[in-house]
């Protein structure tokens, strides 16, 4: 049944965009991946009418089985609906410059880049891969944000929690997440390597409770000094109200989202830029010239800058273009029963607990508790197991419903609508005066209500930390710059940067 659905829908698309995979696929088709049915959406066109112009229909997030195993739909990143909205509208509100407490968001910043070039200048005649440092730098500002403080680089307690969320980050990037995600169930009582993840889960939360603990006893309503303050002040407002959403599992499920959603994100974005500042040395001293003459060696840098500094603007905006560090975007779902260009897409099935899910697990599960390899019990199985255990599959995906991936790849590099879409070339984000020019395919946080809640926050990171680093700094590459590769690692679905060594050479 679904198998004639899939030929069928090969068609309706009509046209190509001209992005390799749409010249063989059309802008819109299906494929099936881990037991779920995705509709694939490629370049700018198609991406932009599911997203912008059907957003009250296309704005629920996809759930996938791992995300749905952790975060149930706690959080901003994986809830829906009323949840959904309210998380949202109090995460974009306290991540605003001046959203919380005395200091802002921009002064956090900048103390941290001031702390990342103090490290590069005590590291200056030894070859570094940043990448460590970069992540320390980042995950400080949420840290800072989110608790209140930054910490050392070598703290313990900071060391721990950074710990425990990269182990739990493997169940959304390595292989044994893709298993987490194909058998949910079994692997949560399987034994194995993956029950580190779990582990790390549990730590991850024990550390965000007890950190709410202390909040709770230190509170000043006058002075909230961080994100948590701000948080359990509305847990005090709405403490009337049963349906209230803010409790303690949505402030651990937002916590969670915003080391996980801005921490890797970020980091890998300032790894792509210095690579990049290194192999085309000229657009570093160009952008050394525009640091020289709007903030000057002494200043620190700021987000006033920003406008005065287009050719750097730029830099940035084709670092993120040609990064291009989240090439699916994050799945998005329909709200209601739609047809999309001739697709149908079904009303995502939502439940946390979905039985066929688990019944699938445990056929499997029981296979394998008999003793038997899948290649053995592929040869002894009767026909029968065989069948309904296909049949399984395929209800499985039928009621798992649709998810709607919209390939940011294929708009940043959209031939329509960038000149060089393969090359690094900042003229795409420049006009013919050398003014800054913005561009309506410029999406790496995505686009419509559903959009990177972090967009501000990131760009002012990406802004200050190389404004900071550059105006202290020439980045210089340890081999010749013509061996430098700035085409993604391959084994990382064409996301993260290769590694690198680099000297910080003082100015
Ligand atoms: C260069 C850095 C970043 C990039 C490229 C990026 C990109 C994205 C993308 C593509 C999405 C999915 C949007 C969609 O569903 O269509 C997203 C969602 C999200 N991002 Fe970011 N992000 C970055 C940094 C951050 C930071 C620093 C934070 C916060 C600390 C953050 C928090 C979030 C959250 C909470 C969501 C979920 C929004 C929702 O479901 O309503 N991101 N981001």
């Amino acid at each position: 049944m679904l198998r004639s659905q899939t030929l069928s829908e090969s068609g309706p698309t009509g046209g190509s965009t001209d992005f390799p995979l749409s010249e063989t696929y059309g802008p819109v088709f299906t494929i099936y991946f881990a037991s779920q049915r995705f509709v694939v959406l490629i370049g700018y066109d198609a991406v932009k009418e599911a997203l912008v112009d059907h957003s009250d229909v296309f704005s629920d997030r996809g759930e996938v089985e791992v995300t749905r195993l952790f975060f149930k739909d706690y959080g901003v990143v994986m809830s829906n609906g009323e949840r959904w909205k309210t998380l949202r509208r109090f995460a974009l509100t306290t991540l605003r410059n001046f959203g919380m407490g005395k200091r802002s968001i921009e002064e956090r910043i900048q103390e941290e880049a001031r702390c990342l070039t103090e490290r590069f200048m005590k590291m200056k005649d030894t070859p570094v891969d940043p990448t460590d440092l970069l992540h320390l730098a980042i995950s400080n500002v949420i840290c800072s944000i989110v608790f209140g403080e930054r910490f050392d680089y070598e703290d313990e307690k900071f060391m721990s929690l950074l710990s425990h969320i990269r182990e739990f980050t493997k169940a959304f990037t390595s292989f044994l997440g893709l298993f987490l995600n194909i058998f949910p169930t079994m692997m949560t009582h399987a034994p194995g390597p993956h029950q580190k993840i779990f582990k790390s889960f549990e730590k991850l939360k024990e550390f965000i409770t007890k950190e709410m603990k202390a909040h709770q006893d230190t509170l000043d309503e006058n002075c909230p000094r961080d994100l948590i303050d701000c948080f359990l002040m509305r847990m005090k407002e709405e403490k009337k109200n049963p349906n209230s959403e803010f409790h303690e599992k949505n402030l651990q499920g937002t916590i969670t989202d915003l080391f996980i959603a801005g921490t890797e994100t970020t980091t890998v974005t300032l790894r792509y830029s210095f690579l990049i500042l290194m192999k085309y040395p000229e657009i570093q001293d160009r952008i050394h010239k525009e640091i020289d003459s709007v903030i000057g060696k002494d200043r620190c840098p700021s987000m006033e800058d920003r406008s005065k500094m287009p050719y750097t603007e730029a830099v940035i905006h084709e670092i993120q273009r040609f990064g291009d560090i989240i090439p699916a975007g994050l799945a998005h779902a329909a709200s209601k029963d739609t047809i999309f260009r001739g697709y149908n897409i079904p009303k995502v099935f939502v439940s946390s607990h979905n039985p066929l899910s688990a019944q699938f697990d445990h056929v499997l599960l029981l296979c394998i508790l008999k003793g038997r390899s899948l290649v053995d019990l592929r040869q002894r199985i009767s026909p029968m197991l065989v069948l309904s255990y296909v049949c399984l599959h395929l209800l499985h995906i039928y009621f798992q419903g649709t998810l709607l991936l919209t390939m940011l790849t294929s708009v940043l590099k959209d031939p329509k609508q960038f000149e060089n879409p393969d090359k690094f070339d900042p003229g795409h984000f420049l006009d013919e005066n050398g003014a800054f020019k913005k561009h309506e395919a410029f999406l790496p946080f995505s686009t419509g209500k559903r959009a990177c809640v972090g967009e501000g926050l990131a760009r002012m990171e990406l802004f200050l930390f190389l404004t900071t680093t550059l105006q202290k700094f020439t980045l210089k590459p340890t081999v010749d710059r013509k061996d430098l590769e700035i085409t993604p690692e391959p084994k990382t679905n064409g996301s993260r940067p290769r590694s690198y060594e680099m000297y910080t050479v003082p100015r």
